[in-house]
C-alpha cells in the first residue's frame, strides 16, 4: 500500500477485518517487519488517541517513531505557492516534505481543513503535497477531508459488537459550539457505504455530505425516525460541508440541542450501541448518562485504533 486515505485503499474490507482480528490476537506477530525502519507522524493539529495510537502501532511492528508537531518548535510553515514569504512563515512545505521523507520511510500526515476555502480543503492540498514530493508512503492521520485510521476502527468495532447480519448503523449530527471538519463523518460514511451495514445519515438541513464520500446513503432529515431501530448510533458534529449552501462553507448552521444524544433518543432504537470518535464535548454532543453508560463503546472504539493502524503500517512495511 502506497497511500491512505480513502476506503478503496485498504481493497476487500472481509480481508481487512480478517487482518484486524489477526493482529488484535497477537499485536507483536510482524514485530519483526519494522526493524530499522522510520515512522514519521507530522502533526499541524492536537491529538490524543491518534498520537499515541499510531506510535504503538508502529512500535509493535518493531518501527522507530520520530514525531513533528509543526506548531510546537519548528519554523512556521508556507503551505501556498506563490507568495512572498516576508510574514511569520519561515520554511515552505516544499522544502520541508522532501527533508522529512529523507527522514524516514513512512509518514502520517494530520492536517486539518481550515473551513474557509472550501476548493483548497477538497483538494487535499497539503497531503497531497506530502504524496508528491515525500518519495514515501503517506497514510492520513485526519486530513482536510478524511480520517480513515478512525473509519476502519469503526468499522472493526462495529463488527465486533454487531447481534445481527446486517446492523442499522446511524450517523446522528449533533451540535457543538465550534465549527469542526467534516473529516470524521465523511470518512464514516464511505466506509459504511462500502461495508455491509444498513446506513442512514440523519443532520438538520443545510449539513449534507459531500456526495464524494456520502453519495448513495440515505438521509433522513427526522432525528428521531432515523433513530428507530438503529443497532449503532454513531453521533458527530461537523460543520456546513457546503454542498447545498456554498456560502456557509465551514459555518454553524444549527445549535438545536435537541439533537443531542440522551436517554430519549436511545430508547426509540433497538438498544443500540452509542460511538463517537472522541474528543467528545458532553451536554453537547451526548449526555453524561449515555455515554457513561452500558452501551456505550467509546472506549473500545478508541482502543481499536491501534488495530487499525497496525494493519495499515504492516500493509505499506509488506509493499516496500
Ligand atoms: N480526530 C477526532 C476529531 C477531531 C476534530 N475535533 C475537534 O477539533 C474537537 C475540538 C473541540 O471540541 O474543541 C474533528 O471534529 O474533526
Ligand atoms: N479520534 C481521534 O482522532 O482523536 P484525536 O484527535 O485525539 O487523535
Amino acid at each position: 500500500m502506497k497511500s491512505f486515505i480513502n476506503v478503496d485503499d485498504i481493497g476487500r474490507l472481509d480481508k481487512a477485518l480478517a487482518e484486524a482480528m489477526e493482529i488484535k490476537n497477537d499485536r507483536f506477530k510482524y514485530q519483526c517487519l519494522g526493524k530499522n525502519k522510520t515512522l514519521l507522524m507530522i502533526f499541524f493539529n492536537n491529538s490524543l488517541r491518534t498520537r499515541l495510537s499510531t506510535q504503538k502501532a508502529a512500535m509493535n511492528l518493531g518501527m522507530n517513531v520520530i514525531v513533528l508537531d509543526v506548531n510546537a518548535g519548528a519554523w512556521k510553515l508556507e503551505t501556498e505557492r506563490g507568495v512572498i514569504m516576508d510574514g511569520d512563515k519561515s520554511e515552505h512545505l516544499l522544502e520541508a516534505i522532501p527533508v522529512m521523507g529523507s527522514y524516514c520511510d513512512i509518514i502520517g500526515v494530520r492536517s486539518f481543513a481550515g473551513l474557509t476555502d472550501r476548493e483548497y480543503d477538497y483538494a487535499e492540498t497539503v497531503l497531497n503535497q506530502f504524496i508528491k514530493y515525500s518519495g514515501r508512503p503517506v497514510f492520513a492521520m485526519e486530513t482536510a477531508t478524511v480520517h480513515p485510521l478512525q473509519a476502519f476502527a469503526d468499522l472493526i468495532t462495529i463488527d465486533e459488537y454487531k447481534t445481527v447480519a446486517r446492523p442499522k448503523v446511524v450517523l446522528s449530527w449533533a451540535p457543538h459550539c465550534r465549527a469542526l471538519p467534516q473529516a470524521v463523518p465523511n470518512s464514516f460514511a464511505q466506509w459504511m457505504n462500502a461495508a455491509d451495514v444498513d446506513f442512514v445519515i440523519t443532520h438538520p438541513e443545510g449539513y449534507e455530505l459531500d456526495p464524494v464520500f456520502a453519495g448513495g446513503a440515505r438521509v433522513e432529515y427526522d432525528q428521531m425516525k432515523a433513530l428507530e431501530g438503529a443497532d449503532f448510533v454513531y453521533a458527530k458534529n461537523w460543520s456546513c460541508p457546503g454542498v447545498t449552501r456554498p456560502d456557509d462553507y465551514g459555518k454553524i448552521l444549527s445549535r438545536d440541542m435537541s439533537w443531542t444524544i440522551d436517554r430519549s433518543h436511545m430508547a426509540v432504537t433497538n438498544n443500540a450501541k452509542f460511538m463517537h470518535c472522541l474528543p467528545v464535548r458532553r451536554g453537547l454532543i451526548v449526555t453524561d448518562d449515555v455515554i457513561e453508560g452500558p452501551d456505550s463503546i467509546v472506549i473500545p472504539e478508541a482502543a481499536n485504533r491501534e488495530i487499525s493502524c497496525s494493519v495499515v503500517i504492516r500493509r505499506m512495511l509488506e509493499a516496500m
